[in-house]
């Protein structure tokens, strides 16, 4: 991949400049993550007096401080996945070493279906005892990438639609599945939904993903380019 300006004139780091880690540092900072989730959700359910908040508010501090103490510029990727796709660890929805990530664990099945399993605590609540319809926008929006870039070519979100059916209760298993519909040059359409316990879908997407201009090999002929 090239390096490239994005809008506002920002440059986008190369694929190949980023640091590649091993599965044993992927585990631990795996391991962090799990804790850093716990913590989120005790934060937003914690009924402690507030000196007990500002003493522990001070020992977090302390202990960002402590891993900033030697960091990156970019988060890490890990080595080729399934179907040679490119793990990022610090994905939102499916990597396990970023803390706000579920996370969801992706399956490539036969028959192009890209399996996700994840369950959502309380800090995802929406409406009260259900989940915010952005966050299965934002797993659904992953998976049909995945999708399109397992089965399909893969590209950039242009367009994402979502249904919402029934409300996704939170603190139980729910399943995402996705599939490529068709491509058209650049561009890959994929659909996808999201399955409550008991199989009922309760949002169902649409997208349609296009492979950016940048993304493509040097010297692809103009016709390729459409
Ligand atoms: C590390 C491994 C990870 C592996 C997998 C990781 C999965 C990640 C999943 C998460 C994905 C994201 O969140 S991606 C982030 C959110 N998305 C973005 O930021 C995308 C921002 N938009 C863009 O960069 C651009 O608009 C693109 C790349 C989408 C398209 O730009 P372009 O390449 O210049 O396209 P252009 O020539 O104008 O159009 C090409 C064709 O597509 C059509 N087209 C383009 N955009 C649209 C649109 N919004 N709605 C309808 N149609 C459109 C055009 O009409 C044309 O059709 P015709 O005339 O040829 O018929």
């Amino acid at each position: 991949m090239t390096e490239v300006e994005a809008a506002g004139g920002r440059t986008i780091g190369r694929l190949e400049d980023r640091r590649w880690i091993g599965e044993e540092r992927a585990a631990q900072l795996a391991e962090l993550a799990a804790r850093v989730r716990e913590l989120t959700e005790a934060v937003v359910l914690t009924e402690v007096d507030s000196a007990e908040i500002a003493a522990v508010a001070e020992q977090v501090a302390a202990l960002t401080a402590r891993l900033n103490a030697a960091r990156d510029q970019y988060p890490p990727m890990a080595a080729e996945g399934t179907n040679g796709m490119v793990r990022q660890l610090a994905s939102p929805v499916t990597g396990r070493i970023n803390p706000i990530a579920p996370p969801v664990t992706v399956t490539v099945c036969e028959g192009g279906v890209v399996r996700g399993e994840f369950t959502l605590n309380t800090v995802y609540e929406g409406p009260p005892g259900f989940v915010h319809g952005g966050v299965t926008a934002l797993v659904l929006d992953q998976m049909l990438g995945l999708a399109a870039a397992s089965g399909g070519v893969p590209g950039l979100t242009a367009t994402l639609d979502m249904c919402y059916r029934r409300p996704t209760p939170y603190g139980v298993p729910l399943t995402v599945e996705a599939r490529v519909t068709r491509t058209e040059g650049r561009k890959t359409f994929a659909e996808a939904h999201v399955l409550a316990p008991g199989g009922k879908v309760t949002v169902e997407a649409t997208a349609m993903f296009v492979r950016p201009l940048f993304q493509l090999p040097q010297g692809t002929g103009a016709s390729e380019r459409n």
